[in-house]
């Protein structure tokens, strides 16, 4: 049966990594910002949040920096700073601020020359004399701001549609002694304020990528590590701790399948491949729209029986990570995928489930590129025969371009019940 909406195509995201690429190479430049919010505003519909005063590159696809700061000789820096329009979102309120991370983050780098980027109370945040503005500027500090932790609701504002930038200038700032900038990030909802905090956090981690490390980004102490809180969890007699990729709040995780279940994996693609020579469209059984060599493991007999100790181990790893009860798979789960010279890839989308699950059938040495791109996490992933991965469904992703031999995957849809 065809299911065309299957994975759904989401066009607005594609041009993100150009956002991405656009900040990491010219972030400094005033056309920048002008382009990071005409980004915003055409990429974001709906409920768009706007959190000011915090800056994070972890959110590659959706925060979106109209700060910056370059350095214009090694002791000094220009920062930006900018009007913002909220006149035209009577809703505007403060909510939940995420300085206690920056509290954090100082205890965790106490010699390091960082600087906590923003409290409520370094900039000026209210009505402008233009009543129908906003103005976020802050004055230059003589000195680092000593650790503290605002109370909630100081600096973050909620505004019902995005933000129109009106006005950005220019100020000389000392490097080292003052930091003034302001970066308002487009959240689509699925953050709370407490990720938003852990999202925070990861900040100083990457140096180097954001432009304006010189100044108070100190190099990261470690590469980003695994999960900080990694879920771990026993099946059967097995330990088995997932791996994060990327931050935790996108709750992308790999895992293994247990040994005694990896040669069913050759059996099953044995038995694919058997049943694909006796369709007339082979592997093209258009299951799915935007993948289009899909065989559905339940039209092939013998196959659910051996694939049925692999869709269980799936299913509680599912449960376990995503704190459900029990999943439901759709029709025509799991699948198997296969990627050759006449099917390379697919592009950017999302999978109509709570968690799609991905699990290698291939080995590594059989084809030559391939992997899952998730431009929030900004990595590809690719997994080892027998690895899987969980993500959500509604997760933006890709199967980056095979170039070389054949790449099978088995997926499974799943719905969560809580
Ligand atoms: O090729 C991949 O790794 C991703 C496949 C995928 O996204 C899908 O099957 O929906
Ligand atoms: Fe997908």
């Amino acid at each position: 049966m065809r299911c065309a909406h299957h994975r759904q195509q989401t066009p607005f995201r594609q041009e993100i990594p150009q956002v991405q690429t656009a900040r990491i190479s010219q972030a400094t430049t005033q056309q920048n910002h002008k382009v990071m919010v005409e980004a915003m505003q055409r990429h974001r519909d709906g409920a768009v949040r706007t959190h000011v005063g915090a800056y994070d590159e972890h959110l590659p696809s959706i925060a979106l920096s109209l700060s910056s700061s370059s350095s214009s000789s090694s002791s000094s820096v220009t920062s930006t700073s900018a009007t913002i329009d909220v006149g035209s979102f009577p809703n505007a309120k403060p909510t939940a601020t995420t300085a206690a991370s920056v509290a954090t983050q100082q205890k965790r780098y106490p010699s390091a020359p960082y600087y906590p980027p923003y409290y409520a109370s370094h900039h000026r945040v209210g009505p402008s004399s233009s009543a129908r503005g906003m103005v976020l500027a802050s004055p230059p500090q003589k000195t680092p701001p000593t650790a503290r932790v605002p109370k909630r609701g100081h600096n973050d504002i909620n505004i019902r549609s995005p933000p129109k930038l009106l006005r950005v200038t220019s100020l000389p700032a000392r490097c080292h002694e003052s930091r003034f900038a302001f970066t308002p990030f487009a959240l689509d909802g699925r953050y709370s304020d407490q990720e938003l905090q852990q999202l925070q956090e990861m900040r100083s981690r990457s140096g180097g990528y954001y432009p304006n490390y010189c100044c108070s980004y100190p190099p990261p102490p470690h590469p980003y590590p695994m999960a900080s809180h990694p879920e771990s969890f026993i099946h059967s007699g097995y330990r088995c701790a997932p791996e994060v990729i990327g931050h935790p709040s996108l709750r992308i995780f790999k895992l293994r399948l247990p040994m005694e279940h990896l040669a069913r994996l050759d059996r099953i693609l044995e038995g694919c491949e058997a049943h694909a020579k006796e369709l007339t469209g082979g592997w093209r059984t258009e299951l799915y729209s935007l993948t289009q060599q899909d065989l559905a493991l339940t039209d092939i007999p013998g196959m659910m029986d051996i694939a049925m100790p692999i869709l269980q181990y799936l299913s509680r790893c599912i449960c376990e990570v995503s704190h459900a009860e029990a999943v439901r798979v759709d029709r025509n789960q799991p699948h198997v995928l296969k990627y050759d010279q006449n099917h390379t890839g697919v592009e950017l989308h999302h999978d109509r489930c709570d968690v799609t699950a991905n699990l290698m059938m291939s080995r590594s040495h059989t084809y030559v590129g391939g992997g899952t791109y998730f431009p929030e996490a900004n990595t590809v992933v690719r997994l080892k025969f027998g690895e899987f991965l969980l993500h959500p469904g509604q997760l933006i992703h890709g199967g980056t371009d095979i170039t070389r031999g054949t790449r099978y995957l088995m997926v499974l849809f799943a719905h969560l019940k809580k």
